[in-house]
Formats: structure tokens, C-alpha cells, sequence
């Protein structure tokens, strides 16, 4: 829908040379040299995103990204789209509490139990956002070619308003963000780096879509893991 120059580009380089820019629409606020901390912007009234470039260390991410790729029972499942049966076009695992099955476009997942590698990365992510959850999403992006279109994380079992924090191992991809209903707000995009951390709340969800684009680059895998709070199951 709208055309490249309508992104704005959210980069974060290496320690000291951060750069951030931002549409009018945005606000920036808090924006940290320390990486350790959080960069929050208000990407309209009520919605937030927050992102913690460095939420692990080099060391950790590559410990976790390769006990993740060996260990989870990755499968690729299939969703109706158009009313047709489509295979996604990536890998991927849902765990959580008991209680939590997981439904969206037609498919239902129920949760294979906590692993303590993703229990570990649960409580860092609850320490760092502030926000409790029990159950995450992973995906995995074996090359540029698997993606994920452009949709919003709003399931009635998620609540509304819900917080979604979502995070990185792997290769760099940009993720993108439009909004639902002003196409006069411009877009924006994020490179969600390896170790990073980006928090998406308030309206997040009701009033905006974001997506994983393909990339023609020669690129390594990436595992996304996105930590969500479900409210009731659908039974
Ligand atoms: O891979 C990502 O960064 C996004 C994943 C996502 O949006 C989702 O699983 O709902
Ligand atoms: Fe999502």
C-alpha cells in the first residue's frame, strides 16, 4: 500500500553511534547510549514500543539460538488464508502454561510444556519489561525467503490491549509497522538484531499491523520468540 519512502527507519548501530528517526508522528523519549536500557517511543497517542538493543549479551544469544534450533520440535504449520490452506512460510513452536491453546487464522495450537532455556529467557524478558507472561511464540526464518505478513497479535485470548514482547536470535531482519486505519501516518521499521528486545503495548495491536518482509540478501536464520499473557482459552 504505501511506497518505500513512506518507512521511516528506526536504526541502532553500535554502542555510541545510535541513530534514531522518527516520523512527526512519533514521539522520542529516553533514548539511551547505554544499551542496557530500554529506547521507548509513543508511536501515537497510547501505543508504545520499547526496545532493548542489547537485552543479551552476544555470548547468550548464541547460547540460546543454538539450543534452540537443536531442541524445539520446529513444524510448519498450515493456516487458511483466502479460504485456501496455506503452509507458512517459516517454522514454528508454541509453549505455555497448561491452559494456554493459541488460536489464529484457523489453526489451534496447544502448548508444549516450559523448557528451562525458555523459562530462563522468560523471567530476563519479565525482569527487563515489567510484565508477566505465560506462553511464547517461536518462530524460526530459515533464510530470507520465510517471513511473516503483515497482521496484528489481536486474538480475543490475548486481551485487549495486550503486551507482546518479542524477542531476537539470529540474523538481523527489519521488521515494519503501518497502522490500520490513518494510512497518513507513515510507517516504521525496526532491525530487530541478535539479543534484542522490542515490547509492543497499548494500541499496539487494535490500531496497528507489523510484519517480517522477505529479503533477498543471502542471510543466516533467525529464531523470533514473542512472549505473550493468554487470558482464557477458548474452551
Ligand atoms: O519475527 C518477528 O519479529 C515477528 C513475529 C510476529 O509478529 C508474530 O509471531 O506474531
Ligand atoms: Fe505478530
Amino acid at each position: 500500500m504505501s511506497s518505500n519512502s513512506q518507512w521511516v527507519a528506526l536504526h541502532c548501530y553500535g554502542a555510541g553511534e545510535d541513530k534514531v528517526l522518527l516520523n512527526q508522528n512519533a514521539l522520542l523519549y529516553g533514548l539511551q547510549r547505554d544499551f542496557s536500557g530500554p529506547n521507548s517511543i509513543d508511536i501515537d497517542k497510547d501505543t508504545q514500543l520499547q526496545l532493548w538493543p542489547g537485552a543479551l549479551t552476544p555470548a547468550e544469544s548464541g547460547k540460546y539460538y543454538d539450543d534452540l534450533i537443536a531442541s524445539t520440535p520446529w513444524r510448519q504449520d498450515k493456516i487458511r488464508l483466502f479460504g485456501r490452506h496455506v503452509a507458512i512460510p517459516r517454522l514454528q513452536a508454541w509453549y505455555g502454561d497448561t491452559h494456554c491453546h493459541y488460536s489464529y487464522s484457523g489453526l489451534r495450537l496447544a502448548p508444549l510444556p516450559w523448557t528451562p532455556q525458555l523459562l530462563q529467557l522468560k523471567a530476563r524478558v519479565e525482569q527487563l519489561c515489567q510484565h508477566r507472561f505465560n506462553s511464547v511464540l517461536l518462530n524460526l526464518y530459515r533464510n530470507g525467503n520465510d517471513s511473516n505478513g503483515w497482521h496484528s497479535d489481536d486474538e480475543p485470548e490475548l486481551g485487549e490491549q495486550p503486551v507482546i514482547a518479542s524477542l531476537s536470535l539470529g540474523a538481523t531482519r527489519r521488521f515494519k509497522l503501518r497502522h490500520k486505519y490513518d494510512k497518513t501516518v507513515a510507517g516504521i521499521t525496526i532491525n530487530l538484531n541478535n539479543g534484542s528486545l522490542l515490547v509492543m503495548s497499548g494500541h499496539s495491536q487494535s490500531h496497528w499491523q507489523h510484519c517480517l518482509p522477505k529479503t533477498a540478501r543471502p542471510i543466516e536464520p533467525r529464531i523470533n520468540l514473542t512472549f505473550r499473557n493468554i487470558l482464557h482459552g477458548p474452551n
